[in-house]
């Protein structure tokens, strides 16, 4: 039966957003990853559906590239905002609250969490800088934003190869569901960020990503709250204070509208 889908992005971060508030979708991993599908499929770097909620104006469920369904996504929480008017979602990672700001979406993420079997790791460690390394990379803060995340500082953060230590990291047997890999600089009080995503590869953005490294930045006390987030896609200000929610202000780009017959997957 064919549905309509938008195709949405953050900051080149995108997304096929399906609507199952009125008719249910069934959605299945093989369904994502066929949809997300860059030659096979209609193509994105996370598939989204909103569904109704109890708790919230509409609940968001995300499944990566691979098909893995997971917590959060930052970049996508802004695109729903846009799309539905929507002020709060109901994620996997909790109630993310969102409103538009001028031309921006601002939408606010729960406290993070930085205890070792909440992110998860393997086995008890220290999450502020972990005792291990890859190449060049060594020493992350591990926290969580909803989704897993490591945090890895370093002079220039574009001199990385990502794209291969990305995926070693990304499947080290210390983290039990996998994780986001950051690489970030420090210029001038700001962060340059690279991100490696669980389930998608390198992305033009990671807005989970940029929120879990103004937290370790801040923690650091290497920049000072609200910071500007540099990404290859673009920018975003994220703002926190310890124990409080994080807030993130960016733009949200609907590139169009289409429909499709669901049932050629199956
Ligand atoms: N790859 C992430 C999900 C998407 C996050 C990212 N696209 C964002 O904007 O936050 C994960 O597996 O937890």
């Amino acid at each position: 039966m064919k549905r309509q889908f938008h195709k949405m992005h953050g900051l080149g971060n995108d997304f096929v957003v399906l609507d199952g508030r009125e008719q249910p979708i069934e959605m299945t991993p093989a369904l994502a990853k066929a949809l997300a599908d860059r030659h096979l499929g209609i193509g994105c770097d996370q598939l989204i559906l909103l569904e109704p909620s109890e708790h919230a104006d509409v609940r968001m469920r995300i499944w990566n590239h691979d098909g893995g369904e997971v917590e959060s996504c930052g970049n996508a929480s802004r695109c729903v905002v846009a799309l539905t008017g929507a002020g709060t979602l109901e994620t996997g990672g909790g109630i993310v609250e969102g409103g538009k700001i001028g031309a921006e979406i601002e939408v606010t993420l729960p406290p993070p969490h930085f205890a070792w079997d909440e992110i998860p790791l393997n086995y008890p460690m220290d999450t502020a800088r972990l005792p291990l390394g890859w190449g060049p990379l060594d020493h992350p803060m591990a926290l969580s934003v909803g989704n897993p995340h490591l945090v890895f500082f370093v002079d220039d953060a574009a001199a990385i190869d990502l794209d291969s230590l990305g995926p070693s990291i990304e499947h080290d047997p210390a983290f039990p569901e996998r994780i986001n890999v950051n690489v970030a600089s420090i210029r001038d009080g700001e962060i340059h960020l690279r991100t490696w995503e669980r389930g998608a590869g390198l992305t033009l953005a990671c807005g989970t990503g940029a929120c879990a490294t103004a937290v370790a930045a801040i923690v650091r006390k290497k920049v000072a709250s609200p910071v500007r987030v540099h990404m290859r896609g673009g920018e975003l200000t994220i703002g926190w204070a310890a124990g409080e929610p994080i807030r993130m202000r960016g733009s949200a780009s609907h590139v169009f509208k289409g429909e499709i017959d669901l049932e050629q997957f199956v």
